[in-house]
């Protein structure tokens, strides 16, 4: 089982690198890696084993967090409308998204960065995403709200980018940022 100690912080250079394209169809290995990211999410969401395992609560978890240097991630989170999304992606790829821009109003965090980094972080508001599932399928989703936002900072994940890096200075004009 993944606890905190597996998690890479910022500095580490894996959190720099571009991840690789996992080998279709995935190996057994890469799918375990996967399940076990998967599992650290609904771990850390379970108040009992947190708590035993001092796991801190995530919706999103990718691979490069682990030290693995492969493109795939893990969410596991309700929306706006208490809507469960569940997913192992591999080879996630953003295929066309909104021009409109959104924020969480609250900034975001990382599981890999150790403090608070204040600012809007900008977002596609909606987003198209193709990826391979955990269960083997190709699947093409469009989505929206908190779980667009989630899906976005995982895929900067893949390409060695951390929310901050998206930090504008000025405080330029953000749509309405997300009422979360
Ligand atoms: C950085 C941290 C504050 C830990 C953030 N927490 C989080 O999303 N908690 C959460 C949210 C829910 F909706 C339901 C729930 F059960 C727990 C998180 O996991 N991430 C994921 C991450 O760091 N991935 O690399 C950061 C968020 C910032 C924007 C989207 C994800
Ligand atoms: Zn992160």
């Amino acid at each position: 089982m993944i606890t905190m100690d597996r998690i890479v912080r910022e500095g580490h250079p894996v959190l720099r690198e571009v991840a690789k394209e996992v080998a279709l169809p995935p190996s057994n290995e890469d799918l375990a890696v996967l399940k076990e990211m998967h599992e650290y999410l609904t771990n850390s969401q379970d108040q009992a084993i947190a708590e035993k395992y001092d796991l801190r609560p995530g919706s999103g978890l990718a691979a490069p967090q682990i030290g693995v240097a492969k493109r795939m991630f893990a969410i596991h989170t309700t929306d706006e409308k208490d809507q469960l999304h569940s997913y192992g992606f591999i080879n996630p790829k953003i295929v066309s998204h909104s021009v409109e821009e959104t924020s969480l109003e609250n900034g975001e965090g990382c599981l890999s960065v150790d403090r608070p980094v204040e600012g809007l972080v900008p977002r596609h508001a909606r987003i198209t995403l193709d990826a391979h599932t955990l269960d083997g399928e190709h699947i093409r989703m469009r989505f929206r709200g908190y779980i667009a936002i989630v899906i976005q900072h995982e895929m900067d994940h893949l390409n060695g980018i951390m929310f901050y890096d998206r930090i504008e200075e000025y405080d330029g004009p953000h749509k309405r940022p997300l009422p979360i």
